[in-house]
């Protein structure tokens, strides 16, 4: 079922988008945390250390390079900690990167950042909401912040919370009462209340059922398909960027370490293995990771190849 009454609030009217244009443009996009200190090292702290400095550098994003086309569903692919959330975070302006530069359809996001904010819409595992209140309340509240009338508002929520599986009883009982995974819906649901034409979704089906994931890809594609939306998402899971994504991007330590579309780095993978028939996502995925760092010997120790790389992410976590 699309949804036809959701063609977008008047917020976009104003902002001169130029359609043949690239959605987003990074170009050498770099970020660097500082570590914090444990307490007792501040306490002896000593002056001038340059190496101790260099250590406390992370590099979350390194020089990355990407563009995504106006209406893509582009996939960012990474381990923990490979720096796929601090991309999404310049991308909507909550970061400002150190070097390089991020673009919305020619919009900078650090000199345009507003223009940048009426675009974009994020959604992550952390929203927050009043969980007291309801999911239809949640949302009247967002959407009275984007200065939408009450009425349009209210056709337009429940329209969008019951294309995402939300059962009608549930649209105005208290948001707590919720399954986790429902929370998200909802949290996905408000991002698209402004009808942005960027959407990033970070790890948007984490700890969805199988079915609420399906769900949520269903409405991803309806978005680009009716909205003619464009899309960034990023995922652990492999399956879904197969079957959502044009294209994915994987990263590693911050840098992008291989791109394409699934189908062509599947075979990739195959014929770089000598197989005839295309290897799965997984395996394009640890093969980019981890195949590197993986030797006959570690493969021998852990019993498979599979085993091998789950203790090196574990040692990799240790680490950090
Ligand atoms: N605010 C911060 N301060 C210091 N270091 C940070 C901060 N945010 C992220 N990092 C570090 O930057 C690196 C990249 O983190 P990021 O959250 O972008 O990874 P991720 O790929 O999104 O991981 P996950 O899959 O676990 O969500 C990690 O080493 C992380 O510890």
């Amino acid at each position: 079922m699309a949804i036809p009454d959701l063609v977008p609030a008047p917020l976009l009217n104003t902002i001169a988008i130029d359609p043949t244009s690239d959605a987003i443009v990074i170009a050498g996009a770099t970020k660097v945390f500082k570590k914090s200190r444990p307490l007792l090292s501040r306490l002896r702290q000593h002056k001038g250390n340059v190496e101790d400095e260099r250590k406390r550098n992370v590099l979350a994003v390194d020089h990355i390079d990407l563009t995504v086309k106006r209406r893509e569903i582009v996939g960012i692919l990474g381990a923990n900690g490979s720096g796929k959330s601090t991309l999404i975070r310049m991308l909507s302006t909550l970061l400002i990167p150190d070097e390089g530069s991020v673009s919305i359809f020619g919009y900078d996001v650090v000199k345009d950042e507003a223009t940048v904010q009426r675009l974009i819409n994020r959604v992550s595992v952390e929203a927050s909401f009043f969980k007291k209140l309801s999911p239809m309340e949640n949302l009247l509240y967002a959407a009275r912040l984007y200065n939408m009338s009450g009425a349009d508002a209210r056709r337009r929520i429940r329209a969008i919370l019951t294309r995402l599986g939300i059962k009608p009883e549930r649209i105005d009982a208290p948001l707590e009462d919720m399954s986790r995974g429902m929370q998200q819906k909802v949290a996905i649901a408000r991002a698209f209340l402004t009808s942005p034409i960027v959407l990033l979704l970070d790890e948007p089906t984490t700890g969805l059922d199988p079915r609420s994931k399906i769900d949520v890809q269903h409405f991803v594609n309806e978005l680009r398909d009716v909205h003619d939306a464009t899309i960034l998402i990023t995922t652990h899971d492999m399956d879904e960027a197969d079957a959502l994504c044009d294209r994915v991007a994987i990263i590693d330590k911050g840098r992008i370490v291989v791109s394409g579309d699934t189908a062509t780095l599947k075979r990739a993978v195959a014929d770089l293995r000598g197989l005839s028939e295309p290897v799965s996502m997984n395996d394009v995925f640890m093969h980019y990771t981890a195949s590197h760092l993986i030797t006959e010997e570690d493969v021998q120790r852990y019993g498979s190849w599979e085993k091998a790389f789950e203790a090196l992410e574990a040692q990799r976590e240790e680490e950090e």
